[in-house]
């Protein structure tokens, strides 16, 4: 209807009202109008309704409406304002109602919140419209608190450093972040816009499972994100269906990987309470030194859980979940790790004598997993046990005695049966109980499971090189022969395939192999493919067009750079302009990629390691090529340094920010870009705040943890330090525009604790003890997180952050103990074997 006829109708229909004396507009809906009466209906509902301001003032021009009076639909709970002037509730989130308006004041994007997405540990997601970009996006609104604050820094560092340069053409099923700001004192992300998580999938199938080749094409996404983040050295820490989304509109089989607030880089891992309880893996819940093999632990979890509709290892406490493992492999960890792991004592007997080992399936093992009544004998507390939700207890078995679906022709059915075969080989080299024979993404790459090939016998994937550790203490000799890419993390062993090297110009110039992660050698085989580029090892560059060094066979291509471990460079043009096996870095080439791919300035203090040979000239010294967090002393617990150690406040880049900056509360005054602090915090109540929320969401996590938790020490430690905190640190960044870059603030928060040190840093905690206020703010400063980076774009408008050694806190996580838990299992104890799939 033309908007004449809409308006002419419209009269009409209000004479029509307000006459009364005529035909009415209305009358009554009677079942007898037919089937299509509800569709008319609607029809004329919808009509009526639309610019219904504008319709009431046709009828009555005298009626006037003013948004500002609706009452305020609220999706924060609770919506009391407690803190922060009346915006934030007494969980510390910001009130949120629909129609509430974020500005973001340097892009002057305008975030209208329209619904609320999810409430995390970090705080909450809001859809919102973008009428500057025209689209909807998805915005996390982080609690305004010290230690959510920092660890979401850590989130857009690790992702800004993955958008841009590991995934630069969006294809590797990672996130795109959008932009950040600060809104009412909370630091704002924008990310694109995302559809259901997996888990709500699985949900919405009644959780019976997908289809095998539903499981196979989401598998084959996330296996994609598993190989970018090996490249980039990065562990993601916390994958589980709720962290995969379906991608919204036209390409609904596609999946991303989100929420990087966990992530860590590989040989920098400072957290030991990591990952969600049903995919921990076993070296996470011993307590024993983890990689990114945790990762593909998780991955086989979602696998399973994809296929059958439920998690496989649905533990209700860490002892469950490993009674479970150990049942369903049957197998347990290996001897050489319980021998060392930190919690082996919690979970298993020592038998004692070698005459008196036990055989568990074939191999003697001096550990014995506890019965329930050993655990109570040893813990004076029962353990928490669940359910089984399964017929049958093998992982075999659970897979091949699923329910087929119906109507399956013998062919359909036989063909299923060899899917299935192929998941089960595949899914057990991923959740292989030791981490040392797991499969790395590379190995599980190839496995028919995801290539579709005919799975005829097991798999065998090619043998791994041997990882070589970094090792801090490593004397490097930077000539390019002398040996600089053992100590890069590549290993002699490592095999090159230089089958493309007479394509490639780049190859000339790498003659030690392709670059590695920071934890060794990239593995020399694989499935990676067409342009990725392996770049050598520290020091190296590489460009945007092919540049191919390491071997690897096939399917995942496109542009994927592997930035070398420390210091790699990278920019945009052709520079490989070497020879004789060097490789010459422009002096446009600013600034460097650690290990992490995080880019960090040169001229910062610690160990020689990340410098590359060609940037000696133009750098000083970088750090080991770590993400900013794991140069944060975190929290260090008075046990294992005297207060007066240097390691306790300061040593290494950020963490001497935070030895001087102890200032707590941030009041940021100023919403947008320039907060700044200005009150000093209760670091007890700080705790306290900690403590609550532990209670409140991971009862897991023992008291004595949170008694002699180092962030306690710190707390009180930092309320003596509440003096100069104001560091300036400029923050911002460019909506859609992944080449934009800006230096951010750098403040990575870090609870520490001490059994969990990494050894390596602890040189680097201990030395450069005459620190000043002024080196430190420039020294962070100059932390840049993007590897390109352009000085005139750098006006970002500049915040003070008061940074405490409680403030570094980082919240610990547990989502599957606070989001997802054994009350979102079936109540009936079988459920999924009595669901036939669809
Ligand atoms: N880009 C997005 N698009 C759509 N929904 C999203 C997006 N990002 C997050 N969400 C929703 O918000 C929820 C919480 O997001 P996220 O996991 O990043 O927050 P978190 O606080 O880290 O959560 P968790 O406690 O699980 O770690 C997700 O499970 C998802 O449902």
């Amino acid at each position: 209807m033309s908007d004449q006829g809409m308006e002419k109708s419209v009269r009409s229909l209000g004479r029509a009202v307000i006459t009364g004396g005529e035909e009415s507009a209305f009358r009554r809906y009677t079942k007898d109008e037919g089937r299509f009466a509800r569709t008319e209906r609607s029809e004329l509902i919808k009509r009526l309704t639309k610019d219904i301001v504008g319709t009431y003032q046709l009828c009555n021009p005298k009626f006037k409406h003013s948004e500002a009076l609706n009452p305020k639909r609220y999706l924060t709970s609770p919506h009391i304002g407690e803190s922060n002037d009346g915006f934030d509730n007494t969980n510390s989130d910001l009130i949120l109602n629909v129609n509430l308006v974020l500005i973001n004041d340097r892009s002057q994007h305008r975030y209208i919140v329209k619904e609320l997405l999810g409430h995390g540990t970090f705080g909450q997601v809001a859809k919102c419209w973008v009428p500057e970009e025209n689209r909807y996006v998805a915005l996390k609104i982080i609690k305004n608190l010290p230690a959510y604050y920092n660890q979401a820094i850590h989130e857009v560092t690790i992702l800004r450093t993955l958008n841009e340069n590991f995934d630069r053409y969006n294809k590797h099923n990672i996130v795109r972040m959008l932009e950040f700001f600060l809104y009412r004192h909370h630091l704002c992300i924008s990310f694109e816009m995302l559809g259901i998580n997996l888990y709500d999938l699985l949900k919405s199938n009644n959780l019976k499972g997908l289809p095998l080749n539903v499981v196979r094409l989401f598998s084959n996404q996330i296996m994609c994100t598993l190989l970018v983040l090996k490249g980039a050295a990065i562990i993601h820490c916390d994958l589980k269906p709720e962290n995969i989304l379906l991608l919204e509109g036209l390409k609904p089989t596609g999946v991303k990987v989100i929420d990087f607030g966990s992530a860590c880089t590989e040989g920098h891992t400072v957290y030991s309470y990591i990952q969600s309880r049903y995919y921990r893996s076993p070296e996470v819940l011993l307590g024993y030194p983890y990689t990114a093999a945790i990762d593909m632990w998780s991955f086989g979890c979602i696998v399973v859980e994809l296929f059958l509709g439920l998690p496989l290892f649905a533990g209700s406490s860490e002892y469950d979940i490993l009674r479970r493992i150990i049942n369903v492999l049957g197998a347990q960890p290996p001897d050489s790790i319980l021998r060392e792991a930190k919690k082996t004592s919690s979970f298993f007997k020592h038998i004692g004598s070698i005459h008196r080992m036990e055989t568990f399936k074939g191999n003697k093992c001096v550990y014995h997993f506890l019965t329930e009544e050993e655990y109570n004998a040893r813990h004076q507390a029962k353990p928490i046990v669940g359910r089984w939700y399964f017929n049958q207890v093998k992982l075999d078995d659970i897979i091949l005695g699923y329910p087929y679906r119906k109507n399956l022709t013998k062919d359909e059915k036989s063909e299923e049966q060899s899917l299935r075969l192929a998941l089960i080989n595949f899914v057990r080299g991923l959740i292989e109980i030791d981490p040392k024979k797991r499969w790395t993404p590379l190995q599980a790459s190839q496995h028919p499971f995801l290539t579709g090939k005919p799975f005829t016998q097991p798999y065998h994937p090619p043998p791994l090189t041997h990882n070589t550790p970094i090792v801090s203490h490593v004397k490097v000799n930077h000539g390019p022969e002398q040996g600089h890419w053992l100590a890069s993390g590549l290993s002699p062993q490592v095999h090159m395939n230089l089958g493309v090297q007479h394509i490639n110009p780049c190859i000339q110039m790498m003659p030690f192999s392709h670059a590695s992660s920071g934890y060794g050698s990239c593995e020399s085989y694989g499935s990676f493919n067409e342009n990725p580029y392996f770049v050598g090892s520290y020091g190296s560059n590489c460009n945007e067009s092919s540049c191919l060094s390491g071997s690897c066979g096939s399917n995942y291509n496109d542009n994927l750079c592997f930035f070398g471990s420390y210091g790699s460079s990278y920019n945009d043009s052709p520079r490989f302009a070497g020879s004789n096996g060097e490789h010459r870095v422009p002096d446009y080439c600013s600034s460097t990629v650690g290990s992490s791919g995080l880019s960090i300035p040169m001229h910062i203090g610690g160990s020689n390691l990340g410098t590359s040979p060609d940037l000696r000239g133009a750098f000083r010294p970088m750090s080991l090529g770590a993400s900013p967090s794991q140069f944060t002393p975190p929290n260090i617990s008075p046990r294992k340094f005297s207060p007066n150690s240097p390691a306790n406040f300061h040593g290494s880049l950020l963490g001497k920010a935070t030895g001087v900056s102890p200032c707590h509360k941030k009041s940021w005054g100023h919403s947008g870009t320039i907060p700044h602090l200005n009150q000093h915090f209760d670091g007890v109540s700080q705790h306290r705040q900690f403590q609550h929320h532990l209670e409140g969401n991971y009862s897991e996590q023992n008291s004595e943890g949170l008694i002699n938790s180092p962030r306690n020490a710190q707390s009180i430690q930092s309320n003596r330090r509440n003096e100069r905190c104001q560091n300036e640190y400029p923050l911002g960044m460019a909506l859609n525009s992944p080449t934009s870059t800006s230096q951010t603030e750098s403040s990575f928060s870090s609870s520490f604790d001490p059994g969990n040190w990494d050894p390596n840093f602890s040189d680097l905690l201990l030395q450069d003890d005459d620190i000043t206020v002024s080196n430190l703010v420039s020294e962070i400063d100059n932390v840049h997180l993007a590897p390109k980076m352009d000085s005139s774009i750098l006006n970002f408008g500049t915040f003070r952050h008061a940074r405490d050694t409680s403030q570094m806190a980082r919240p610990i996580l547990n989502p599957a103990s606070s989001t997802r838990t054994d009350k979102h299992l079936p109540k009936c104890s079988k459920a999924p074997v009595h669901c036939v799939r669809q």
